[in-house]
């Protein structure tokens, strides 16, 4: 009878918590039963019993009891370290470790408990271009395997420009070449979570031999624990350790290595030894490439919308940077589109992203628009103020009067009056005369490309 009640609250955790946490904490318990109202476990590792003690415990009493067990608690003892699978074709060498048995036979791919993977997340659905084609080139050869040639992997970016989509990408095409990779995907607040959890249940031994077991160690958003003394000092000899291994180490933060305030200088230095690369703001083309690539697989499930022609190409002009917020844009449009059965013009886009599009408005401002068309065109920003009608000064002029127009959401009266008092006639006037000279002078139509490249990268 116990184990059927365990039975029927392992199906009721598998669907409360989702496939991915059920496997990594719950599949590798095994249930000993029930003792003077206490349900005993016993759990791979001290590390993992306490992480489910600590999370799931509650949850898991109150399940029995739903089943017509009650327990006043639920208690998981650590089995002895068992000795560890070789994973990566260096067999005997492997080191001791305390690791999910259980799950790894069930599934035939030893996992870790380590974040979960984003199915999404694969190296076919990311996009290449300019930006990032160095930090892609580099993770492919990391996920390849092979000679660890640069330890560790140090990608950098700004927010949401597919840092994370690249460590998963490297994880799923690590495990795909090798289902017996051992790959441990976290984030460095988990990193540090689980070593603090390690410290108050006295048990460094298990979170040290799980650390140091790994074959490819990827930890995310490095910068976070900036300033946290006691964890970056365990992460410096994780990394130390494995690198003295030859095993994989893939690191992400928000900023390059020497520029994280609070780090220790020996953390920065072992970053920078292998290979630092950043993910670049994207350009236009990539974010025209990554919204393409986006609409299709969004066509599979919405086949009833249809997106007008330029709108995908507006979004990439007017959303800079951000390649989640571009994909919520587009998520957005189709569902609306959906549900209101329209087909997506400009003109629906635009009401339909207005919030969006006024908040990415705002990185442009007519100050930067005035500077970078003076610096264009070699001339002072002091002429574009002034009164001076000379060609050389009022085509610039209109140039940049044209741009603030297209790129802020600024009126055409305060447009003319930021570019040195001038009547919204004269904004009018300006955007028009842009508008035609684009059509007929390829060195305008360059120069108000080239303009706006700069100005949203
Ligand atoms: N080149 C790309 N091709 C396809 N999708 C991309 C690309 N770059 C980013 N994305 C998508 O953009 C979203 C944000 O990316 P991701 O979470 O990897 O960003 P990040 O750099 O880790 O950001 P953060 O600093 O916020 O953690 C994800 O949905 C990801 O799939």
């Amino acid at each position: 009878m116990k184990t059927d009640v365990w039975g029927s609250v392992q199906d009721r955790l598998r669907d409360d918590l989702g496939a991915d946490a059920y496997k990594n904490w719950i599949e590798p318990l095994v249930f000993e039963g029930f003792e003077a109202n206490v349900a005993r476990f016993k759990a791979p590792t001290g590390f993992l019993g306490n992480w489910v003690s600590r999370n799931y415990s509650d949850k898991i009493q109150m399940l029995f009891s739903e089943h017509g067990a009650d327990v006043a608690r639920v208690e998981f003892a650590t089995s002895v370290a068992k000795k560890a699978v070789a994973a990566n074709g260096s067999a005997g060498k492997a080191p001791k470790v305390a690791e999910p048995v259980a799950q790894s036979r069930a599934t035939g791919s030893p996992e870790l408990p380590g974040a979960p993977l984003d199915a999404r997340f694969t190296f076919d659905a990311f996009v290449v271009g300019k930006p990032n084609e160095l930090a892609h080139a580099a993770a492919r050869r990391v996920a390849e395997g092979g000679p660890v040639t640069f330890n560790p992997l140090f990608l950098y970016g700004g927010v949401g420009l597919g840092k994370t989509h690249l460590m998963h990408a490297i994880a799923w095409e690590a495990r795909r070449r090798n289902p017996d990779a051992r790959v441990l995907y976290l984030s460095a607040e988990q990193f540090m979570y689980r070593f603090v959890q390690a410290l108050r249940f006295k048990d460094t031994m298990s979170f040290k031999e799980l650390f140091r077991s790994v074959d490819i160690l990827m930890v995310d958003d490095v910068q976070f624990i900036a300033g946290k003394d006691s964890t970056q000092d365990e992460f410096f000899h994780t990394f130390n350790a494995l690198v003295d291994q030859n095993k994989q180490i893939v690191i992400s933060a928000d900023r390059a290595p020497g520029e994280i305030d609070g780090l220790e200088e020996r953390i920065k230095s072992r970053l920078q030894w292998g290979l630092v690369v950043d993910l670049h703001p994207t350009d236009y083309e990539l974010r025209l490439g990554i919204l393409q690539t986006k609409a299709e697989s969004q066509a599979q499930h919405y086949p009833e919308v249809s997106i007008a022609s330029g709108v995908l190409e507006f979004l990439a002009h007017r959303i800079s940077t951000n390649v989640r917020v571009l994909e919520g844009a587009l998520t957005r449009l189709y569902a609306f589109a959906s549900l209101v059965g329209r087909e997506v013009t400009l003109d629906v886009a635009q009401e339909c992203l207005a919030d969006i599009l006024r908040a990415t408005d705002r990185k442009v401002t007519i100050d930067e628009i005035i500077r970078k068309v003076a610096d264009h065109y070699n001339i002072r920003m002091t002429d574009i103020l002034s009164p001076k009608r000379a060609r050389a000064v009022a085509r610039p002029r209109q140039v940049g009067m044209f741009l603030a127009k297209t790129l802020t959401s600024k009126s055409l009266p305060e447009i003319g009056r930021r570019f040195g008092g001038r009547d919204h006639t004269t904004v009018i006037h300006a955007v028009k005369k842009i508008e035609e000279l684009r059509s007929v002078d390829s060195q305008i139509a360059e120069d108000v490309e080239m303009l706006r490249r700069m100005l949203e990268a």
